[in-house]
């Protein structure tokens, strides 16, 4: 009979063969169908790929080790800028499949907009420890097309103002956060407590519950805070800690308890529907688009008094992406926006004069004259050339699709770049901010946002996309905004917030302070691109 060590080795070599022979065809078929027919790339290596460029371009651009991946991606980009080109391919496996990362506004244009490409099928294990299951985020066909529908009349332009008085409720609590801190002089982690608010909205959105998460402890707040922080640990320098069993215990352990909590949150409100406690016009939050739409499809079971389990399955994982979607990107954009509105007097001033013109000089007045008048939100041109500004050079996301036979991406000077097994990386970190498509890109300039096209300000057609475009675009493109701007007019004329980073540095003992390109605030890979800020919280004189 076999020995334990013999069935060990057994097995190891089984797999070591195994991943060896996975290696040998995912590099072959890079050489065959890209290194060999000459695509732009950086030095590509027939065993490691491209796993050492990225090695090396930590250690050429002093990379933080918490950087962002788009933003390594970014570095290496630059390599590429003397040559002209805006795209380039890469060779990550085992960590990835193929990749044509570009930074061109035509190749934006047309991977999500004249080619529609599909998402990736990578995205669902990567999104499953947050979301549980196949989302609507990543999913394609006919599966997402009758989610996003489901969901659509709820986020969009029309509607969305609608919501204003859930955004200001969470706002207000916000206003005393940041008052607590400016009363005591502590030192404030801006992301945390930003998040925490950001939260709240999400939930008072999605699940029509408002979670007091700025104030305390909540069960889904907290698991869904703790499985990002151990998930995106996978996104820093050593990708392979995405693997380890310790932290796939802790999504499903954390898992189990957000479908719990939404299950029951599901039950409670369908309960609320049956009783005639809700109004379908009024009520659009996300589970009360679900259940509205379950409803209408099961008029023939009117007397049924508990919900289906499988449409409980799938809305449990539809309500699980939305609270993460709704709260992570737009929590990183309010932190950026305080922190380059404080290295801008200028920019502050014309902020502040803007909402004193339309908002009058009483603060205390602010959340009243919005929920009444919330339509004022549109009268702010300055507050949304900040935002879009803000949004340009921190931009949280990307555009992520899977390459087709067939499918080429061409570029300005006539360059074409065959998508076929590859994934499309629009990277919004590089384009956003990229020399040869915008002025002045290191220079925070909202009134590139107020002039016509005569201007060499004037953004060029397809170089912004922070929400992408096309069929696919971000559903909360119009709520993220809203929150936006009524963050602003709640906090940009009562609080002075400076960065505190040397501060926080002293006391924490750090002293090899991190950079990206010499800047302070960078993208972390914790999240939608969240920096690191902390800051000092002041009230104005
Ligand atoms: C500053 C804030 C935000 C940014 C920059 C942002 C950015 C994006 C981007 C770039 C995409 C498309 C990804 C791709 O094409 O591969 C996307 C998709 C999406 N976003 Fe956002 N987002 C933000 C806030 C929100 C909010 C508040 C919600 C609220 C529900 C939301 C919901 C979604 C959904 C559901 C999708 C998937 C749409 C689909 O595939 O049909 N996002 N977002």
């Amino acid at each position: 009979m076999a020995s334990w060590t013999d069935v060990l080795f057994a097995t190891c070599s089984g797999l070591l063969l195994y991943f060896l022979v996975n290696l040998y065809r995912a590099r072959a078929s890079f050489y065959r169908g890209k290194v060999k027919k000459g695509l732009p790339m950086p030095r590509w290596d027939p065993i490691f790929g491209h796993l050492l460029v990225m090695d090396e371009t930590f250690r050429k651009y002093r990379l933080p080790p918490d950087v962002q991946r788009p933003d390594i991606f970014t570095a290496i980009s630059r390599e590429f800028d003397d040559k002209s080109e805006s795209a380039f391919y890469l060779d990550l496996w085992p960590f990835i499949n193929p990749l044509l990362i570009t930074c061109s506004p035509h190749h934006g244009i047309q991977t999500t907009q004249n080619h529609e490409l599909n998402k990736p099928d990578d995205l669902v294990p990567f999104l499953h420890p947050i979301t549980g299951g196949n989302s609507f985020f990543s999913i394609n066909g006919d599966e997402w097309k009758h989610a996003r529908a489901i969901f659509a009349s709820g986020f969009n332009t029309n509607y969305i103002l609608n919501q204003t008085e859930h955004i200001i409720q969470e706002a207000e609590v916000y206003v005393d956060v940041l008052k607590e801190y400016a009363t005591k002089g502590d030192i404030c982690l801006l992301n945390e407590v930003t998040v925490r608010y950001t939260m709240d909205i999400s939930g008072a959105l999605t699940l029509n519950k408002r979670l007091h998460a700025q104030r305390g402890g909540d069960a889904l707040v907290s698991a869904m805070r703790n499985t990002l922080d151990w998930h995106f640990l996978g996104e820093l320098r050593t990708p392979l800690v995405r693997w380890s069993p310790l932290i796939r215990l802790i999504a499903w352990y954390n898992g189990r308890k957000m479908n719990h909590y939404i299950a029951a949150e599901l039950d409670k409100r369908f309960t609320e529907w049956k009783s005639g406690a809700v109004s379908p016009s009024a009520n659009r939050t996300a589970i009360d688009l679900a259940i509205a739409d379950y409803l209408s499809k099961r008029k023939d079971k009117a007397e049924e008094d508990r919900l289906d389990p499988d449409f409980k399955d799938w809305a449990v994982v539809q309500l699980r992406m939305l609270f993460f979607v709704a709260h992570d990107s737009t929590s990183a954009t309010i932190c950026y926006i305080f922190y380059l509105l404080s290295k801008n007097a200028t920019a502050l001033q014309k902020l502040r004069d803007e909402h004193e013109q339309v908002l009058g000089t009483k603060l205390a007045d602010v959340p009243n004259l919005l929920r009444e008048q919330p339509q004022l939100l549109n009268k702010l041109p300055y507050t949304t050339a900040v935002i879009k500004e803000t949004l340009r050079i921190f931009p949280p996301a990307s555009g992520f699709r899977i390459g087709k036979p067939g499918v080429d991406l061409e570029d300005d000077d006539g360059s074409r770049y065959p998508t076929e097994d590859t994934r499309v990386w629009v990277l919004h970190s590089r384009l956003h901010n990229h020399p040869k498509y915008w002025k002045d890109p290191e220079i925070f300039t909202p009134e590139r946002w107020l002039v016509g096209p005569e201007d060499p300000l004037y953004p060029r057609r397809g170089a912004w996309r922070p929400f992408e475009f096309g069929p696919r675009n971000c559903l909360g493109q119009a709520l993220s905004m809203l929150d936006l701007k009524v963050t602003l007019c709640m906090t940009a004329r009562r609080f002075d917030i400076n960065d505190a980073y040397d501060e926080w540095d002293k006391l924490k003992g750090i002293t090899r302070v991190r950079t990206f390109f010499g800047e302070r605030a960078y993208q972390c890979g914790n999240g939608g691109g969240r920096s690191a800020p902390c800051g000092w919280v002041s009230m104005p004189d």
